[in-house]
């Protein structure tokens, strides 16, 4: 079980890079949208710095053609470094593209996947990450427990090394469903994250321990003051 941050911005990954247990970073042509138009090697560059080598960087190729992506991937890590890994939908050209890639040795993230085949065909081609779009399949009345499920049964059954990097989440309950089904790993956007953890409930306990506590060893006084 594994999360990545789902964003491209810089003060959101600098601020959760000290809350959550991640992995790495995924961002697609919409989500750097949000960040207006950047020297993108530059900002990448900073997010490596933020994140640390032992976090996997995951860009997005924009090009149409496999020949186009293949150069895209090339540019990419020539500048980023090899360690990251490409962002390739599924579709004739992003196959084909996976297709050459992995034999020189690219690290892969297929990407816009809604249904059983998109996912198999990747797994067969030796993606290294798999991202099925949970909450875009839900909108399309696709049954993304099943596809997630089938993924990991395929898996497994097969020794594949691919990991699913289950994608597109509007809530925390979809999270967890993916886990549930078999998901290595879910990207999700931090701010969600956060949210999961601001419920009045969770500070109902925790000022409610304080309240107990400050009755009894008085205000202000906690372990670091009473056990010198
Ligand atoms: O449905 P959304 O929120 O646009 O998400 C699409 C998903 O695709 C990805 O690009 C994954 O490949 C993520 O970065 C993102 O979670």
């Amino acid at each position: 079980m594994e999360l990545m941050f789902d964003t491209a911005n810089l003060d959101n990954i600098r601020y959760f890079n000290g809350i959550f247990p991640y992995v790495g970073i995924t961002s697609n042509p919409s989500i750097l949208k949000k960040e207006g138009k950047r020297d993108l090697v530059h900002h990448f560059k900073e997010i490596q710095s933020i994140i640390g080598g032992e976090r996997s960087l995951h860009i997005q190729l924009t090009a149409g053609t496999s020949e186009k992506m293949i150069e895209e991937a090339y540019k990419i890590t020539e500048k980023l470094g090899k360690e990251v890994y490409i962002k390739i939908p599924i579709n004739e050209e992003g196959l084909k593209a996976i297709k050459q890639l992995k034999q020189d040795h690219f690290k892969i993230t297929a990407t816009a996947i809604y249904t059983m085949a998109q996912g198999d065909y990747a797994i067969m081609a030796g993606a290294d990450y798999l991202a099925p779009y949970y909450n875009r399949m839900e909108n399309t009345n696709i049954n993304a427990e099943n596809v997630i499920s089938h993924f990991a049964d395929r898996i497994e059954v097969g020794g594949y090394q691919t990991k699913i990097l289950a994608a597109s989440f509007k809530n925390i309950g979809q999270v967890m469903k993916a886990f549930n089904c078999g998901a290595h790993c879910a990207t999700v956007d931090p701010m969600l994250l956060g949210d999961s953890l601001k419920l009045p409930f969770i500070e109902t306990a925790v000022s409610d321990f304080k309240k107990d506590w400050e009755a009894v060893y008085g205000q202000g006084n906690t372990f670091l003051n009473l056990l010198d």
